[in-house]
């Protein structure tokens, strides 16, 4: 928040809510943050082009003696350097956490596991291929989805200033002049979740959600082979006006009194997909986010650049397993007097 204060009026709020999620994230996993280091900067770059390659289309996959085409059109060889790169990164990040001493902290997530493949606690055991792949699944599946989900909310927020005023007003009521938000008082920020229930429903940072079928089964009529690979619109569901009164309007106030949530029990809101497969940082995501949104909507005031209006925000779209925006999102923060 300080940083903010002290930084221009106009604020690259993408590059804001990537920085703070990859530190917070790196936080708990390794320790302390990277995004300042040039290794930090090049692993996410790496993790976001291995996240766009996921959505490339294989031909391989689908016709497998036309596999070949893979081969020139660069896919394979794209997918072999962001692999390599990525391995490089974590095996340094390793080695520097196998040197450490005794009497420095080790309250992280790698460190627990490096516990685990020394000591096999518990009757655990995990080999290091397997602590470098959880260690992708944290980054990659954290970052991007926590600050595309920001970058959404305040999107809405900047479009619909009814909205964004009556939620500073629940946050500033509940805050008055506290600068530390507990969990308590998110608690009671009624409207605050309403309104990030609605930016999930609205706008899922994950819209398909991939699934493969285990077995031969029959869906609604439809014959679906073991191994295929089935998407699950999520943002297609949370659209439907089977499911949704106004769907294509963005109004929190549906949520205020309803039981919809989007723990995985309600199948018309699975921004977090649901099942033994559920994101397994849904608890993590939200306390991030309601710790975030609360924040910089009590200690500050928003605007777009150049007085611009909430109806000329750019919402295009930039393609890839998480959906965020593609161009940079410029707003103005005005520091409030306390
Ligand atoms: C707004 C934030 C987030 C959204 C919208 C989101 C969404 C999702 C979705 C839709 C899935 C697939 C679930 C399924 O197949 O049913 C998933 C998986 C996963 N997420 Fe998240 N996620 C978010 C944040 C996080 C965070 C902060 C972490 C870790 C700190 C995380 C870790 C994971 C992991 C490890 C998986 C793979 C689980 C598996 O394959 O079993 N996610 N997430």
């Amino acid at each position: 928040m300080n940083k903010l204060k002290e930084s221009s009026p106009v604020i690259n709020l993408s590059l804001m809510f990537t920085s703070l999620s990859n530190d917070v994230i790196c936080r708990s996993a390794f320790g302390r943050k990277y995004i300042e280091t040039e290794a930090g900067k090049k692993f996410l770059r790496v993790i976001s082009e291995g996240q766009e390659l996921l959505t490339n289309f294989s031909i391989g996959e689908f016709i497998p003696w036309l596999s070949w085409i893979n081969i020139l059109n660069g896919l394979n060889y794209r997918t072999d350097m962001v692999l390599k790169q990525g391995d490089k990164f974590l095996d340094e990040l390793i080695q520097e956490h196998l040197s450490k001493t005794s009497h420095e902290s080790k309250e992280n997530f790698l460190d627990i596991l490096l516990n685990i493949y020394n000591d096999n606690i518990a009757g655990v055991s995990i080999d290091m291929d397997g602590i470098k792949a959880l260690i992708k699944d944290v980054f990659g599946a954290g970052t991007e989805t926590t600050s595309a989900f920001l970058e959404w909310t305040m999107t809405e927020l900047l479009r619909h200033p009814t909205i964004m005023k009556k939620l500073q007003s629940e946050v500033r009521e509940i805050l008055h002049d506290k600068q530390d938000i507990t969990f308590d008082d998110l608690e009671r920020m009624h409207y605050l979740k309403a309104v990030i229930k609605e930016t999930f429903r609205y706008q899922p940072p994950v819209p398909l959600i991939p699934r493969e079928a285990g077995r031969d089964v029959k869906i609604m009529g439809y014959d679906i082979a073991a191994g295929t690979i089935v998407m699950i619109n999520a943002l297609a569901i949370g659209r439907d006006p089977l499911f949704w009164d106004e769907p294509e309007n963005f109004k929190p106030e549906r949520f205020l009194n309803s039981s919809i949530d989007f723990k995985g029990l309600h199948f018309q809101h699975i921004p977090f997909g649901s099942g033994r497969r559920i994101c397994p940082g849904i608890d993590f995501a939200t306390a991030l986010i309601e710790l975030v949104l609360a924040n910089i909507l009590h200690k500050f005031d928003w605007e777009l650049p150049g007085g611009a209006k909430g109806e000329d925000l750019d919402t295009t779209e930039l393609r890839g397993l998480t959906v965020r925006r593609k161009n940079p999102f410029l707003a103005v923060a005005i520091p409030r007097d306390f």
